[in-house]
């Protein structure tokens, strides 16, 4: 974008000003009318003469920035000038609704309902990984810059500190509001994409407490809490489920923090993503290869050549995104958009329909093409059990499993006693079969997501990779039906294939090729530790289940959902497999 002179037209003779609607830290904001469009915009004024050449370069980036961005919930630009008085004129259509934080404090401490809640993550996602999808930083997310319009449709605003990202660039300037200062900033980490998702969370957080996540009466008091990232809890008016993505937002370690992406693939979101099915599939995420670093992912507005190529192939892995009739523009930028995924081809069916159904944005389960005797190719549902290169095709298995867990979802959701709105209720239900056994996949069973990286180590030395970091368990729950072959992840074993390559390396008997394995062990590991903080809340969400059943007096229903962690402890797969049965029983007691 230029930015056009005031000399060659003056444009906020455009525009009448109707008021000031308030003053920011470089500037005002003014609600104005279009002279001939007969509708209200807001111009932003930032003086610049006062500032300083770095501010001023702020305020240019802020505009090119907000130029070039499209995405429907996030604010529309509409243009910008510099006036005479050398002050930046940003004008950006008018969210009527205001902004988040004035929308809390408007509810006097009335909670907003559950699948509000929903509906504003799912767009404050969406918006979110567009930004980071194009290498954009926030950088400043609070309620305050989450602005609604009059319908309560999120639209997120205030890039005034947002930076464009070159490829490898972090930035490393201490930005933000202090309650949200995440903990890497305070550490003097360099900012990046997680720093963002702590702000998300802490946003999630206050619109569903309306207080800030960490609080104190001094500085060093709030550096404390956020240090131990310990919040006051979210009222239990909020299912378990909800409460879990929020604090996922807000782990310490921004490696275990999802990405927007990842979030957005929650199953707990898919009916609130099936209601923007008649979007553009650019605003959708795409399935990622997990990312382990905090780093620009995706696709992006900027082609680099090589970063659509296929790790093994070398050749393009881009996907051309279609126009949709019917869909509003998506802009010059994203017209000539270009998806790249290291996993290659994206297909449609991850998109939303059109006729409202969604398929999951991203599944446990996969399929896969198995030759048949008379040469024929067949596809198998294949379920992804734990080894990383076993993957047992059990169709019966996977149906039996997805049937009991949608069940468990079922209990979770009655005990949890949550309360929805009938339409949303009617899309849950009919979402719910596909997605709610994701969910319990998801909590279970992600450690199936291993990268390429992972399978190249394997590959690279020949041998499966279950070899190095796998140890067979035995069938210890005959009853539970697990599966012979079944794997359970040991991280030491991770640890101790880490360091023998490094010793190999020392020795001269590793190539320097490989030791890149030894990079992808560590990033193996990182992705453990991520799915033992997802057992972990996994684990708070059954605790806060039995808390409410004892609270009931079910004793028996809390008896039978702690057996599984008596003496006989088992694994938590089959932990789950145990419980659901016994869930299943209670259930067909009751009935
Ligand atoms: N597009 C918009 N639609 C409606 N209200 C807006 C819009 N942009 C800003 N406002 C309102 O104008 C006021 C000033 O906003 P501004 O973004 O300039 O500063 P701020 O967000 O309050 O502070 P900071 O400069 O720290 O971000 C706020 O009350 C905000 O709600």
């Amino acid at each position: 974008m230029e930015i056009v002179n005031s000399e060659a037209k003056p444009k906020m003779e455009d525009y009448e000003v109707i008021e000031k609607i308030g003053r920011g830290a470089f500037g005002v904001a003014l609600l104005v009318h279009h002279k001939i469009e007969k509708k209200k915009y807001v111009v932003k004024k930032i003086r610049l003469a006062k500032q300083t050449d770095k501010f001023q370069r702020t305020a240019y980036r802020e505009m090119n920035l907000m130029a070039n961005l499209n995405n429907p919930y996030i604010v529309q630009y509409k243009d910008a000038w510099v006036e005479k008085d050398c002050s930046v004129c940003i004008v950006t259509s008018y969210c009527e609704g205001g902004d988040m934080d004035k929308m809390i404090k408007k509810t006097r401490g009335t909670y907003f309902p559950e699948n509000k809640l929903c509906k504003w993550m799912t767009q404050l996602l969406l918006a979110l990984d567009y930004l980071h999808s194009n290498r954009i930083l926030h950088r400043d997310l609070k309620c305050s810059n989450i602005f609604l319009t009059r319908d309560h449709e999120i639209r997120l605003g205030d890039f005034g500190l947002a930076k464009l990202l070159t490829k490898d660039d972090l930035a490393s300037s201490v930005v933000g509001t202090p309650n949200y200062m995440c903990p890497e900033l305070l550490a003097d980490i360099p900012y990046g994409y997680k720093s963002d998702i702590w702000s998300l969370g802490c946003c999630m957080f206050e619109i569903a407490t309306h207080q800030p996540p960490f609080r104190a009466s001094d500085m060093a008091g709030l550096v404390n809490k956020i240090n131990r990232s310990t919040t006051s809890p979210i009222p239990t008016a909020y299912s378990p489920t909800l409460k879990q993505l929020i604090r996922s937002m807000l782990r310490k370690n921004p490696e275990h923090r999802p990405t927007a992406a990842e979030l957005l693939r929650h199953p707990y979101l898919q009916p609130y993503i099936a209601q923007y099915s008649n979007l553009s599939p650019v605003f959708f995420p795409i399935k990622s290869a997990k990312i382990s670093n905090n780093k620009p992912i995706r696709h992006r507005l900027s082609a680099n050549p090589e970063q659509g190529k296929d790790r093994k192939s070398g050749k393009e892995s881009q996907v051309e995104l279609e126009h949709i009739p019917g869909v509003p523009s998506v802009g010059r930028n994203v017209n000539q958009l270009k998806v790249s995924t290291v996993t290659g081809k994206l297909p449609k069916s991850q998109y939303p329909k059109a006729n409202g159904e969604t398929k999951p944005l991203r599944c446990s389960s996969s399929f896969k093409k198995v030759p048949k005797t008379d040469g024929r190719v067949d596809f198998d549902c294949v379920k992804k059990t734990r080894s990383f290169n076993s993957r047992t095709s059990s169709r019966s298995t996977v149906t039996d499993q997805n049937e009991d867990t949608t069940e468990l979802a079922h209990m979770l959701k009655k005990v949890a006693g949550e309360s929805e709105a009938p339409g949303f209720q009617e899309q849950h239900r009919r979402m719910e079969r596909s997605n709610v056994s994701l969910y319990i996949n998801w909590l279970l069973e992600d450690e199936d997501e291993i990268s390429p990286e992972a399978t190249m180590i394997a590959e690279d030395k020949q041998e499966p990779l279950s070899k190095f970091c796998l140890q067979t368990i035995p069938k210890t729950c005959p009853e539970v039906g697990v599966q012979e072959n079944d794997h359970v992840y040991d991280s030491s074993r991770v640890t101790e294939t880490s360091d023998n390559c490094k010793r190999n390396l020392a020795a001269g008997e590793i190539s320097s090729a490989n030791w890149q394995n030894v990079l992808n062990c560590s990033n193996l590991r990182i992705q453990l530790d991520t799915v033992n903080q997802e057992r972990a809340d996994a684990l708070e969400s059954l605790l806060e289940l039995c808390a409410k059943l004892l609270k009931r007096e079910r004793i028996e229903e809390l008896a039978g959902v702690l057996k599984p962690f008596g003496e006989e402890a088992v694994s938590s797969r089959e932990t789950a497999i145990w419980l659901t049965k016994g869930l299943l029983n209670i259930q067909k007691h009751s009935a």
